[in-house]
């Protein structure tokens, strides 16, 4: 990857020296938080998504950790804008992390310093070129999700993604494309890295958010686009591991994942096999609205 410059505590390095000391706590505990954007190059020019929204999330997450990240909304918003600036990338993925830094360790952070950095990089597909058009094979994980009550499932914390790895290198070493993680008690939660969408009769669902799922900022666009379209939404639901076998039709959505559709769950097809005609609508209306960069409501311009 032809990388350049990266954003650290205020300054712009080059993409070599971001870097931090071995005895981070964030590295040892994974005390970080951050967060998945995208900017896309749109009708108007280079926007990103939503970018308010995971700032809020970015502050959000740090409470639970009592972190005080050292940089205010317009300090971060105005340093991103000059690194895709910087870095010519219109279209980009954009991972802005904070974290406790070095000093004696321990498991609590103590005067450990919070690191702030930011990086943009060109990413695809996150599934896979086909998938978007296709869809994926997906197996149901043997790793549960962990509950809300045992870490911050609101909170997009980096410690707890050895949970989503854990799921993602276990579907790959089986063949699959991507998991689909149940919660402790069974029922679907979502996947490692990706809000799940079930679609039956004509009405879609979506596994609530309290007992173990990331709030995704994709999965609020989704059900405001649906119901826009008419659909009847129900975001709160209960889904078991039947349901998705049953499923007229399921696809993942994320920032990353964009949508991405489900065209099979452990070898049993889903519906024909490849994307719905539901799912084919609300992916081809999230494209118009991240491809038009019409809606300003959702939109930071470069
Ligand atoms: C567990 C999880 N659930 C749902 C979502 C969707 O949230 P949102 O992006 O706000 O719609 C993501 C984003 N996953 C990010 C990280 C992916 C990675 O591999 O790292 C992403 O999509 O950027 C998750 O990590």
């Amino acid at each position: 990857m032809d990388v350049g410059t990266i954003w650290m505590d205020g300054e712009f390095v080059d993409w070599e020296d971001a870097q931090v000391h071995v005895l981070t706590h964030g590295l040892h505990y994974g005390t970080g938080v951050f967060e998945g954007v995208r900017s896309y190059d749109t009708d108007n020019g280079a926007a990103i998504f939503r970018w308010e929204d995971h700032l809020d999330r970015l502050y959000q997450s740090a409470k639970p950790y009592g972190m005080e990240i050292p940089f205010n909304r317009e300090e971060l918003t105005e340093a991103t804008l000059e690194l895709i600036e910087r870095e010519d990338l219109p279209s980009c993925y954009i991972r802005p992390i904070a974290f406790y830094g070095y000093d004696m360790l321990g498991l609590n952070p103590g005067d450990a310093p919070v690191k702030v950095a930011i990086a943009v990089w060109p990413w695809g597909a996150y599934l896979g070129e086909e998938a978007l058009e296709e869809g994926v094979d997906v197996a149901i994980s043997s790793w549960r999700k962990f509950a809300s009550s045992q870490i911050p499932t609101n909170a997009k914390t980096t410690g707890p993604y050895v949970n989503s790895v854990l799921a993602s290198l276990e579907a790959e070493e089986n063949g699959y494309t991507e998991a689909i993680l149940l919660n402790k008690e069974g029922q679907v939660a979502e996947g490692p890295g990706e809000n799940l969408f079930l679609v039956r009769d004509g009405e879609i669902h979506t596994p609530g958010l309290a007992e173990s799922n990331l709030d995704g900022i994709t999965r609020q666009t989704v059900i405001d686009l649906a119901e826009e379209r008419g659909y009847t939404v129900h975001a709160d639901a209960t889904i078991s591991r039947g349901e998705l076998y049953t499923a007229d039709e399921l696809f993942f959505s994320g920032t990353a994942a964009e949508v991405t559709p489900i065209r099979s769950v452990d070898d049993t097809e889903i519906g024909l096999g490849t994307k719905g005609p539901v799912t084919d609508e609300i992916q081809q209306a999230f494209f118009d609205v991240v491809e038009s960069g019409e809606r300003e409501e959702w939109f930071t311009y470069v």
